[in-house]
């Protein structure tokens, strides 16, 4: 009785203590200087984009072989029946439109171990896979571990030259020969993948209607990439494969081959040594096998990999402009994508997608955080949104009329474009020299005729669609020229020289 009431009595503090404890936070809370972490369920653009991921995967090791006999009265030495180890779960990246960006993404990844094998002849069940989703647009940069190989649906098509990150500034004749092996880099990649290849013959099938094919590869050799960016990762070999097309997979850390039960190591060696067997049933187990038998019977370990998982945006059309301009509008205006406007700058913190559709076909629209003079050098919100330029075919340059009028603090449209295009050179040179028009904003404000009329004697090489993108007016002809560039019915592209500022 005494005890019980010590019991409650304790009961009863510690529920005084915790009814404490939530206005003690909340005080704390209210007052602390550490800014309180935004929820996971915040909306997509509060919060900020990963683009660049460091990933540990390693494969399943193999479930272990199984030593057994197997006795009847007429067998009295005993037959052995002990069944394989199951292969390990593979690492597997999957491409899926759902997922914006790796922040989802955990970073270690380990897949399952096989399932030991067990006596009659039972192989141990295969290890499970894991599935990492990743976004469209992932490129894979290896540092530590085998080429990663991919798992492709049959109707995957051939990439074209600016999909595959790395041959944007050469020209196709170079990539393809990269591809057939006219660098070392290169060589020692397909090697890579061959080996890949051969040993995807002893592993199940991922997916009945898939077959494996070797990465896409490209003839960048890893220094030379990395270290634009990255000093601290010399060894990295860059854009060893990447992941385009919804439902693609790449397997990046296999899973260890189990072990030999001891029906297949009888093969091997046809005298197995036993000792001591023990009698359970009509079953004899082996205690302790030879040495050579038990190394066998051990399953393999999985191999493991270091990646770094990068993301570059896939679309057809990237709107470029300094913040402000009116990009998320204008994307708004000419897609049924409904991106945040705000009148204050960098409203948009992740690249925003959407779809122009025109009765042929459908076009994809990016519209990328504003990039302001050195954002190279990771002023703004930096250089990690350049990257997802580098990933589309048309740029359209979009420039706020009404920014250098009277009064204003904003440049004028024709050195918005020049910074605009300098920013794209210094992040990687030719990344400018593309297909481009140029998209002339906020037609609606007082004063912007003349300023328009003065851009289009500064800015040749390139046509100017003027518009007013809260209206929706000019939106018809601006969607008909990126048609006519998309589809290739039209060609301009802009040079610096092209472009005469103050
Ligand atoms: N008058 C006028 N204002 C516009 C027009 N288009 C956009 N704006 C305004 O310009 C401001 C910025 O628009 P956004 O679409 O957020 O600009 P943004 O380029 O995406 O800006 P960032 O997210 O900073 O890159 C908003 O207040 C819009 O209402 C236009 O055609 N005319």
């Amino acid at each position: 009785m005494l005890s019980h009431c010590v019991k409650s009595l304790r009961h009863f503090k510690i529920l005084r203590k915790s009814s404490e404890t939530p206005w003690n936070f909340l005080f704390h809370s209210s007052y602390a200087d550490t800014p309180i972490k935004k929820s996971k369920l915040a909306p997509l653009q509060e919060r900020r984009m990963i683009d660049r991921f460091s990933l540990y995967a390693k494969g399943g090791e193999g479930g272990n072989g199984c030593s057994s006999f197997r006795r009847s009265r007429h067998e009295s030495r005993g037959k052995p029946d002990g069944g394989n180890g199951g292969r390990g779960g593979d690492v597997i990246l999957e491409c899926s439109p759902t997922v914006w960006d790796f922040s989802g993404l955990q970073h270690h990844v380990n897949a399952n171990r096989g399932g030991h094998g067990s006596s009659k002849n039972k192989i141990g069940t295969r290890g499970a896979d894991k599935v990492v989703q990743v976004p469209v647009g992932t490129v894979i940069h290896l540092v530590k571990g085998e080429i990663p190989y991919v798992v492709e649906k049959e109707s995957s098509r051939e990439l074209d030259p600016w999909e595959i990150p790395g041959t944007l500034s050469k020209d196709a004749s170079q990539s393809d020969q990269g591809i057939a092996l006219s660098d070392p880099s290169m060589a020692e990649n397909t090697s890579c993948s061959s080996h890949a290849k051969r040993s995807i013959k002893e592993l199940p099938k991922v997916e009945q209607s898939t077959h494996v094919v070797s990465p896409k590869l490209n003839s960048i050799s890893a220094s030379e990439s990395c270290s634009e960016e990255d000093g601290e990762e010399p060894e990295m070999k860059c854009n060893v494969a990447e992941l385009t097309e919804q439902g693609q997979r790449v397997i990046v850390a296999s899973g260890g081959e189990g072990g030999l039960g001891n029906v297949s190591t009888f093969r091997v060696s046809k005298k197995p040594k036993t000792k001591d067997p023990v009698l359970h049933g009509d079953k004899v187990t082996e205690v302790e096998a030879s040495d050579e038998s038990s190394s066998l019977n051990i399953g393999a370990p999985g191999s493991e990999a270091v990646l770094v998982l990068e993301l570059k945006s896939i679309a057809d059309v990237s709107l470029v402009g300094m913040p402000n301009a009116g990009k998320s509008t204008l994307l708004g205006a000419i897609s049924r994508a409904k991106p945040s406007v705000g009148h204050y700058a960098f409203t948009t913190l992740r690249p925003n997608l959407g779809n122009l559709n025109y009765d042929d076909i459908s076009i994809k629209v990016a519209d990328i955080p504003g990039l302001i003079k050195g954002a190279h050098e990771n002023r703004g919100l930096g250089h990690a949104f350049l990257r997802h330029i580098e990933r589309t075919r048309v740029i359209a340059y979009v420039l706020d009329l009404a920014a250098g009028l009277d009064g204003r603090k904003g440049i004028p449209p024709w050195e918005q474009l020049r910074d605009l295009v300098l920013e794209l050179e210094h992040h990687q040179e030719g990344l400018s020299d593309r297909l481009c028009l140029i998209v002339a904003n906020k037609i609606d404000e007082e004063g912007t005729n003349g300023v328009l009329e003065e851009l289009k004697t500064r800015v040749k090489g390139a046509p100017i669609y003027p518009v007013c993108a809260v209206l929706e007016e000019g939106i018809p002809e601006l969607k008909a020229g990126l048609k006519q560039l998309v589809d290739g019915h039209m060609s301009y592209k802009l040079k610096i020289d092209d472009i005469i500022a103050d």
